[in-house]
């Protein structure tokens, strides 16, 4: 009984009694689970009637969190051509962030070591001229 909504269409039910989400391209109607939301309801009214991917995928839900999603599948979300892009949680800017922040940690690691193999070449050098 998979329905199509639009952005638009999604973006109407934005109450709390009446509360859609986008999570990964799916259109889920949240309004029965919102007062049994652990996370409090608070959370689900900031992202009512949007792309709730990133909120939901941030948090780490649980396996039973996901099953409950099923639960409330209305149906699919289906983009049109100036709606808001998707927020698919793999290709967001987050890993590259996190990879590059590595690569600097890494070249740093080096700077670091190659300064003190120096500072103690010379200092051993220093000493054997010494004797
Ligand atoms: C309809 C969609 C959602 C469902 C079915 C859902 C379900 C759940 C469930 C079952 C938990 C308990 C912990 C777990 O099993 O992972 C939980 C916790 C939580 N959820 Fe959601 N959630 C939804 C959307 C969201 C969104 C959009 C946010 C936005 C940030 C959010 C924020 C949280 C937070 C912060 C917790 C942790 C609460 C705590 O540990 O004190 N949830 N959610």
């Amino acid at each position: 009984m998979s329905k199509e909504y639009t952005y638009s269409d999604v973006s109407e039910h934005a109450t709390k009694k009446n509360l859609f989400v986008v999570i990964h391209e799916k259109v889920y109607n949240a309004s029965t689970f919102i007062d049994e939301h652990p996370g409090g309801e608070e959370v689900l009214l900031d992202v009512a009637g949007q792309d709730a991917t990133e909120a939901f995928e941030d948090v780490g839900h649980s396996d039973e969190a996901r099953e409950i999603l099923d639960t409330l599948l209305v149906g699919t979300l289906k983009r049109k051509e100036g709606d808001p892009k998707p927020k698919s949680y793999q290709s967001s800017t987050g890993t590259p962030a996190t990879e590059a922040g590595m690569g600097v940690g890494l070249y740093a690691f080096i700077l670091v070591g190659g300064l003190f193999a120096f500072g103690a070449y010379k200092y051993f050098q220093m000493q054997s001229e010494n004797q």
